[in-house]
């Protein structure tokens, strides 16, 4: 096992032992937590990603809860040592659970949270951010200034993509995806084609009526479309944002194939999950085609890229910070603590949000 790693204590005579993995920001969280009879301890370790046996070390013998992070392995042998420790509950820092094993949870009595819903417009302006870093070549033009380029206006100079009037093409249609392409739709008066599962009624009510209003006020309408398979939409649209979750139908979603008959002036960003592309296959798919671009804020084997995308010109790459809004950032720990609390510890007395 490994050595104790160093931690901050709330609420040292609290009742409830609970466990966060990391330093969140905001005090919010850390009040509903002290304010519920919990001991409230934080790791400080300077380490980034925490091992499965650095987590055990956390849980040590007792404790009732614990707040976990994306980068992080839980699984059965985090769950039952949770269990063992007489725990019942955990929550994930973050959307969605691709990083956690529910099963393992299930089979050890562990209830598990995420922190959805406060983070969608923020993730998805930072997938618009990306598509216009992208399409209008922001990030190249900045480097070729401050490199001391710049000698005077000329009619090619990073000539990029307009995006008014183009397709926009969303793969996941859910909270993010909705909000994403409302930006987009909204912002530049582009036309939707997305695949989804299901129907996104309320997105395609919005771009209809949006379109009407369009029209009336003498401007060209904005259109949407339901596409049947995931290769109409790759073929058609000129913007392509990723934001389905990460499991095994999305695994590799974006492959050679599929890269293969999007357009090669398509702009390809992706906010949800790195293992949704394959990173390789892209580095190919962008050394042949230059006019091809990505906007990345997520990589198949964070924190690394595979070998050649950094050099790539025709990429802008983020470090996985689209949900990074102080207002978001603190919104999801207050969940994260909520969930700890609401669905586990009788502590609990109801509190409210904000
Ligand atoms: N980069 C970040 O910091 C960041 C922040 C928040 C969320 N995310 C990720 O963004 C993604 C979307 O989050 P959300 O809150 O919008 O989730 P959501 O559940 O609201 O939306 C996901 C959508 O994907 C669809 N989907 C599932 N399987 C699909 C498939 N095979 N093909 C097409 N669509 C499919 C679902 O039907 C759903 O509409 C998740 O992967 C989440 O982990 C990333
Ligand atoms: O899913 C999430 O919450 C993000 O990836 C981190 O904000």
């Amino acid at each position: 096992m490994a050595k104790p790693i160093s931690m901050e204590v709330w609420n040292p005579s609290g009742k409830y032992r609970v466990v966060s993995t990391k330093s969140m920001p905001g005090a919010r969280w850390i009040r509903l937590l002290t304010d519920n009879d919990c001991r409230l301890e934080i790791c400080t370790d300077p380490k980034t990603i925490l091992s499965v046996d650095d987590i055990l070390a956390l849980i040590g013998d007792r404790c009732d809860g614990i707040i976990g992070q994306l980068t992080e392995d839980w699984g059965e042998v985090l769950f039952s040592a949770l269990k063992r420790a007489g725990g019942t509950a955990f929550s994930n820092m973050a959307v969605g659970y691709n990083n956690v094993d529910v099963e393992a949870a299930n089979r050890n009595g562990i209830a598990v949270g995420n922190t959805p819903g406060v983070l969608t417009e923020t993730t998805a302006e930072l997938a618009a951010s990306l598509t216009l870093s992208a399409a209008r070549r922001i990030v190249e033009a900045d480097q070729f200034m401050r490199a001391g380029l710049y000698e005077g206006w000329l009619p090619y100079l990073f000539v990029g993509n307009l995006l008014k009037g183009q397709t926009v093409g969303v793969i996941g249609a859910g909270r993010i995806g909705s909000a994403y392409a409302r930006m987009m739709i909204e912002g530049f008066k582009m036309n939707l084609i997305y695949y989804d599962l299901y129907q996104a009624t309320r997105l395609e009510k919005f771009v209809t009526a949006y379109g009407q209003f369009l029209k009336a006020n003498g401007e060209q309408p904005v259109t949407w479309k339901r596409a049947a398979t995931m290769e109409d939409v790759l073929r058609e649209a000129d913007v392509i944002s990723l934001h389905p979750v990460l499991d095994k139908t999305t695994y590799h979603l974006i492959n050679p194939e599929r890269l293969a008959i999007m357009k090669k002036e398509a702009v390809l960003v992706n906010a949800s999950r790195g293992p949704v592309i394959d990173e390789l296959a892209l580095v190919e798919h962008l050394k042949a085609n230059p006019m091809f671009r990505v906007g990345l804020d997520v990589f198949e084997d964070e924190p690394y890229m595979k070998p050649g995308l950094a050099d790539m010109k025709n990429a802008v790459v983020v470090p996985h910070i689209a949900s990074a809004s102080k207002w978001t950032r603190e919104g999801m720990a207050t969940l994260a603590a909520l969930n700890v609390l609401a669905c586990h510890l009788q502590s609990f007395r109801g509190q409210q949000l904000i």
